[in-house]
């Protein structure tokens, strides 16, 4: 007895929760807790039950479906319920749901089966009267749904007039609009700046979308339509649904690729897995697989029970979201001294992994998603993506949360961090000296463009960083032999060799230099000219920041990343020892004075090249940085013209670019060199 009570009590608290969740889902639009998460409560509900039929009441959300709909449209009566359906989340669900289908047909052979992903969007119903659409309805509670004829009709993918012929007088056809998965993306964005809502995902802007009261929003709305099943139809259109789905195929409707027929369970469970591993580059929200008895008058014979037909089943895939909470929040330092916000969670399994780290990818996003220490959140981790915050849960959020802020130094090594001005990251200016760039800054230097230190390489790098032999690109003046031989993989010749190669590249050029500092943003072409400009490098330290903008083609965001970088007094302590080191620039700096500075710049070549294979052209222009495009456009800088030019060059004086001939772009070349 005792027993029996403590089941019900349980039962009880299992349907409150799950009323709360569906009204949330189905009509705020606003889930507070995961798919993940409801299915367990639904699923402790189904067993409690099972084991105890006298506690189940028409009422349990066991027995019905979805929400009541909002009275804001007007109602539709579905002339066939739109049910739910049941879920097998193990490979012995479905078995054991195959079983009972060939049990009940009385079979001992394998079934056929179609099979489709399962959308994840709404469901409509779409009702065609003599070929012409007359009402679109949503599931509601399974009975009475809303109308949403009037918005409907704006959706691309749906006919408003079937197409061809023999379609019968009356045909509901049953789907899910969806929003595919960039066009949700594009869609937040814009949302964003308008200042709007920013849903959680493609389903509840889909649904939003399908609840708008004015239509033309909802036409400006990226949806789609996928037929996956059939309401009333006034007379038979086929024996099988598969053949159902080749009419309507021909009636206009869009009919997913992934569409086919399989047999028994092995089949079935091949098609899950097919679809399991394209699921993260599919357009679409796919969380599952639907199996369908294809033959309509077994279906029949199999028939429904209180919430689900017995014909059908969804295989769902391992869910890719759960809830969890936010305990504390870090900024992380990459290898390129790039700063993100990552959230600690409490560990949480998500597809079958332990998640105890969430990417917040930046500030701005932080902000926009309103993320605070102590909230709970929405985590999501697709395929081998880095687990991200997807939302917060506001009406979860207790009082005493936390907000976060970028630190104003490098967490790790105490330089200042600065807001690319273009881009919503951060960064920390110690890119010399950051422990956490080390590896990276140490193997730009070496790079055979900047200082041309060969043997430096991946390996040897994070192996002297990791005993602590290198700290800063400075100490690699300071390695000696017996440091170097007593490395794994490393024998007397090879580290005799390396520290030769250490010792001739302290006779460099200023540009090479200042590109093996690995100064954001700045690029050999950019230090190349940063070193004509100043001459020398006490010049360009002291610069201002108006003194480095006014280098050509040197912009205000890549002027403050210079003079930042050269403010930092870390990076100024390791320049200083690379010069005390003995690293000097006695090579004579290439001479740019051409006409048109060439990095950055984008030419087309034209017409058949005489005196240099367009090839040759090609790499050489690459080489100093310029760009090479095959048609011209506004955004080309100079179109080089050789024997029988054609239209190319037409264009380009009617768009006003520069025009060069062989001779003189081989010049252009020379100067430069
Ligand atoms: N997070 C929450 O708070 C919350 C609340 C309620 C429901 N839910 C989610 O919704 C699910 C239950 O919802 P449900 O009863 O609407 O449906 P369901 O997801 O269990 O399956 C039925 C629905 O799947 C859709 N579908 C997509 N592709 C299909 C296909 N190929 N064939 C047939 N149907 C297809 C149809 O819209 C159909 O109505 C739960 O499993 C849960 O994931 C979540
Ligand atoms: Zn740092």
């Amino acid at each position: 007895m005792k027993d029996r009570d403590r089941v019900a009590g349980r039962i009880a608290a299992l349907r409150d929760r799950i009323n709360e969740a569906n009204y949330r889902y189905y009509v705020l639009d606003a889930p507070t807790i995961s798919d993940a998460e409801y299915d367990r409560l639904l699923r402790e509900l189904q067993d409690l039950e099972a084991g105890h039929p006298d506690l189940i009441t028409p009422d349990s959300p066991t027995q019905r479906v979805g929400e009541k709909p909002l009275a804001a449209f007007g109602a539709v009566r579905h002339a066939l319920p739109m049910t739910s359906m049941d879920n097998a989340f193990t490979e012995d669900e479905l078995r054991d749901w195959d079983a009972r289908v060939r049990k009940g047909l009385g079979r001992e052979a394998d079934v056929a089966y179609t099979a489709e992903p399962k959308f994840d969007g709404v469901s409509v119903s779409l009702r065609y009267e003599r070929g012409l659409l007359a009402v679109a309805g949503t599931r509601g509670d399974g009975l009475t749904g809303e109308d949403i004829t009037a918005n409907v009709r704006t959706i691309k993918a749906v006919p408003l007039r079937l197409h061809g012929a023999g379609w019968p007088e009356v045909l509901e056809v049953r789907g899910e609009v969806v929003i595919p998965k960039k066009d949700f993306e594009r869609l937040n964005e814009e949302q964003l700046k308008r200042g709007e809502k920013i849903f959680a995902n493609p389903r509840n802007a889909a649904a939003g979308s399908l609840r708008q009261l004015d239509p033309r929003v909802t036409a400006g709305r990226p949806l789609n339509f996928f037929p996956w099943g059939l309401g009333q139809v006034s007379e038979p259109i086929g024996a099988r649904y598969s053949q159902a789905v080749a009419r309507m195929k021909d009636w206009g409707f869009r009919i997913s690729d992934y569409f086919r027929v399989v047999h028994g369970t092995d089949e079935c469970l091949s098609y899950y897995r097919e679809i399991l591993a394209t699921r993260n580059v599919l357009p679409f929200e796919v969380d599952g697989v639907v199996y369908k008895v294809d033959e309509l008058a077994a279906r029949d014979r199999l028939g429904f029970t209180a919430r689900a037909p017995r014909w059908a089943v969804a295989h769902k895939f391992p869910a890719q979201e759960e809830n969890t909470v936010v305990e504390d929040i870090l900024a992380s330092v990459g290898r390129t001294g790039v700063i993100t916000p990552v959230a600690v969670l409490r560990p949480v399994q998500v597809s079958g992994v332990t998640v105890t780290h969430a990417t917040l990818h930046n500030e701005d996003e932080l902000r926009r998603k309103d993320v605070r220490i102590g909230d709970t959140v929405i985590v999501r981790r697709a395929g081998d993506v880095i687990p991200e915050v997807v939302g917060v849960v506001k009406e979860k959020r207790p009082a005493g949360t936390r907000l976060w802020h970028m630190p104003a130094k490098c967490p790790v090594c105490g330089s200042d961090v600065l807001r690319e001005p273009e881009a919503a990251a951060h960064r920390c200016m110690g890119g010399l000296y950051c422990p956490a760039q080390r590896v990276g800054a140490i193997l730009h230097f070496a790079a055979r463009s900047a200082m041309d230190i060969e043997g430096l390489g991946d390996k040897l790098v994070e192996q002297l960083v990791q005993k602590e032999m290198v700290k800063t690109v400075a100490d690699v003046y300071r390695l000696d032999k017996a440091g170097l031989v007593a490395l794994e993989r490393m024998g007397e010749k090879s580290a005799q060799n390396l520290l030769e190669r250490i010792e001739a590249s302290k006779a460099t050029t200023l540009a090479r230099f200042l590109y093996a500092l690995g100064i954001p943003q700045v690029g050999e072409a950019t230090a190349q000219q940063l070193a004509e400009h100043f001459g020398t490098l006490d010049a360009l330290m002291d610069a201002s920041v108006e003194e480095i903008d006014a280098v050509p083609n040197i912009g205000e965001s890549m002027a403050a990343d210079i003079h930042a970088f050269f403010h930092e007094k870390h990076n100024r302590e390791v320049v200083g020892k690379l010069r005390a080191a003995g690293v000097h620039w006695p090579k004579v700096e290439r001479r740019a004075k051409a006409a048109l500075p060439l990095a950055g710049k984008t030419f087309v070549l034209t017409g058949s090249l005489a005196a240099m294979s367009r090839e040759d052209a090609k790499k050489r222009l690459q080489d100093l940085g310029a760009k090479v495009a095959a048609s011209v456009s506004k955004k080309t800088d100079c179109v080089v013209v050789g024997e029988d030019p054609g239209s190319k060059a037409d264009k380009a004086r009617e768009l006003g670019i520069a025009v060069l001939d062989e001779p003189a772009f081989l010049k252009l070349l020379g100067e430069e060199r």
